[in-house]
């Protein structure tokens, strides 16, 4: 699947957004290795911080699933630029994503940003910073 197909997977999925309180739908479509697609919505809680980003379940659904092998990830909002993934989804995708891995992240107007995982969160604490008897 080409980058804009995925785009337009993240944009679609982006409509299903649960977003009563901030009223920022993102959207963010992932594509394994073999090529099946997963995509993810934000979903709010009135119990704010319960809130899970776009990114994260579909990085969840993936792993749900049974894949860990990822090659592409788009991700859109209506923002001025292309929107930047917080904190914790970056720790997440830094878990599960090799530096093969592509991050796509784009606005509504189709400015996009690539980033690989290394440009988007350098010196990211790893699995491999745990003792090895763990
Ligand atoms: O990259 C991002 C940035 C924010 N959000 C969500 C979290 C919250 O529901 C709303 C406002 O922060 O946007 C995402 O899903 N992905
Ligand atoms: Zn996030």
């Amino acid at each position: 699947m080409e980058k804009n197909q995925l785009i337009d997977e993240a944009k679609k999925i982006r409509e299903r957004a649960y977003t009563p309180y901030s009223k920022f739908p993102v959207g963010a479509a992932l594509l394994t290795e073999d090529g099946t697609l997963f995509t993810g919505c934000n979903i709010e809680n009135a119990a704010y911080p319960v809130t899970c980003c776009a990114e994260r379940v579909a990085i969840f659904k993936a792993i749900t699933e049974g894949y860990f092998k990822f090659s592409k990830l788009a991700v859109v909002a209506d923002t001025q630029r292309p929107v930047p993934p917080c904190g914790s989804c970056r720790q997440v995708m830094s878990e599960f994503f090799g530096s093969d891995v592509t991050i796509f992240t784009t606005n509504l107007q189709g400015e996009t940003k690539t980033f690989t995982m290394e440009e988007i969160l350098p010196f990211s604490f790893a699995p491999s910073d745990l003792p090895e008897d763990q």
